[in-house]
């Protein structure tokens, strides 16, 4: 098993957001958490990033508990697409470029031919690259994080609700170019199409 969530409590002051929940992530699975607006999901990716801290429970990342110096060399194999993507205002070509810069990014700064061939595939044009990144639509932006999260390359992707922002013919491609391939995927969603293409389904009930 790849990551693991053990008998995990949660609260923001008195709001119970988990209690006792459980999931188990297997290597190349497509898991997706499903449930209302309001109920977790989006708590749950900062909880297993550690930007929280569960009241009880752990997670797992390859056997070993999440603390400390394996949650730090756990960021480094996970890609997180966050809902709210704010990440700077210079250009895209920038925003794209910045993750690699840092010496501790295991991957080479990505060239522009595969820039080019992912905003392809991601219906985007390449004048985007130029553009600021503060001027892009929601689904544009959604998009060029997307991008980011493939060109890092990592062994696991936290995707938090995909295609919330995206059309019809961008979802199929994005399922077609995530869902379709071997890497380990764990996204949350309530969007049926995205749902449905998953291998497994967790629902996350309110408390
Ligand atoms: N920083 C915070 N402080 C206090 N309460 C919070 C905080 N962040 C989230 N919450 C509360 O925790 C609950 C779960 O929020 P979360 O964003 O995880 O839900 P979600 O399932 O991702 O929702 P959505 O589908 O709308 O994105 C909500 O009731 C929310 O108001």
């Amino acid at each position: 098993m790849l990551l693991e969530g053990k008998n995990i409590d949660f609260k923001y002051g008195n709001e119970i957001i988990f209690k006792d929940f459980s999931f188990e992530l297997n290597e190349g699975e497509k898991l997706v958490l499903k449930g209302e607006s309001g109920s977790g999901k989006s708590t749950l990716f900062r909880l297993i990033l550690g930007f929280e801290h569960p009241n009880n429970g752990e997670f797992l990342y390859n056997g070993s508990i999440l603390k400390n110096d394996t949650l730090k060399s756990f960021r480094k194999e996970t890609a997180w697409l966050p809902q709210d993507l704010n990440i700077g205002n210079g250009s895209v070509k920038e925003v794209i470029e910045y993750p690699f810069q840092f010496k501790s990014s295991s991957v080479e700064k990505p060239d522009p031919a595969t820039i080019k061939n992912l905003l392809i595939d991601l219906r985007l044009e390449s004048s985007i690259l130029e553009k600021s990144f503060s001027d892009l639509s929601t689904g544009q932006r959604q998009r060029i994080g997307i991008l980011i999260c493939i060109l890092m390359n990592k062994p696991l992707m936290l995707l938090d609700e995909p295609t919330s922002a995206l059309d019809r013919e961008s979802k199929v491609k994005l399922a077609d170019l995530l869902l379709n391939s071997d890497r380990t995927i764990l996204s949350t969603s309530h969007d049926p199409f995205w749902v449905e293409r998953c291998d497994r389904i967790i629902e996350i009930q309110p408390n």
